[in-house]
């Protein structure tokens, strides 16, 4: 898939001592884990005709498993000979689901860097790394501990 999937798909292209063709496909999950409708959007169609062809579906990271599952139905109804999905890291929500290669198992959370984004930042860290969840998760109102403020303030 275009944009998170990009960098694991160009190493792992690198790493395979055969002939491989890459194309790139644009989807925009709503995933139902996530609060969303569980609707998949296709923004960008491959422009390989992949009938007949063992495919290779990589993306970076599985976490509803809604793109997975929705990928593995439309390519799979193109005819190819072979079809897989291999994913960088898939989260909790995911395991049940029948996925042949995965990387790294992770817990909830946000991955960033080696090519996943936040909110279209951190996708050119070399490494990978788990966000801060007060950075995508700030605590409520009432959950903040104003101890340490009110003891500067008085
Ligand atoms: O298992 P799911 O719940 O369906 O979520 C997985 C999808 O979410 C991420 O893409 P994202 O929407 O962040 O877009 P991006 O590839 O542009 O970073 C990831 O690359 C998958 O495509
Ligand atoms: N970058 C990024 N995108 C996601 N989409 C769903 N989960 C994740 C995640 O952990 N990181």
């Amino acid at each position: 898939m275009l944009n998170g999937a990009a960098t694991v798909t160009v190493d792992l292209a690198r790493a395979l001592h055969r002939h491989v063709e890459i194309t790139w496909m644009g989807i925009t999950s709503y995933g139902a884990g996530q609060g969303g409708s569980g609707a998949v959007r296709l923004r960008k169609d491959i422009d390989v005709d992949v009938s007949g062809r063992d495919v290779l579906i990589v993306d970076g990271v599985i976490d509803t498993g809604l793109t997975a599952a929705w990928l593995m139905t439309n390519l799979r109804g193109r005819g190819p000979a072979s079809i897989e999905f291999c994913g960088l890291f898939r989260k909790p929500g995911a395991r049940g689901i029948d996925i042949r290669y995965v990387g790294f198992d992770v817990p909830d959370g946000v991955v960033v860097g080696y090519g996943l984004d936040y909110q279209g930042r951190y996708r050119n860290l070399r490494c990978c790394a788990r966000l801060a969840p007060h950075v995508y998760a700030p605590p409520s109102a009432d959950l903040v501990d104003h101890s340490a403020h009110d003891a500067l303030t008085e």
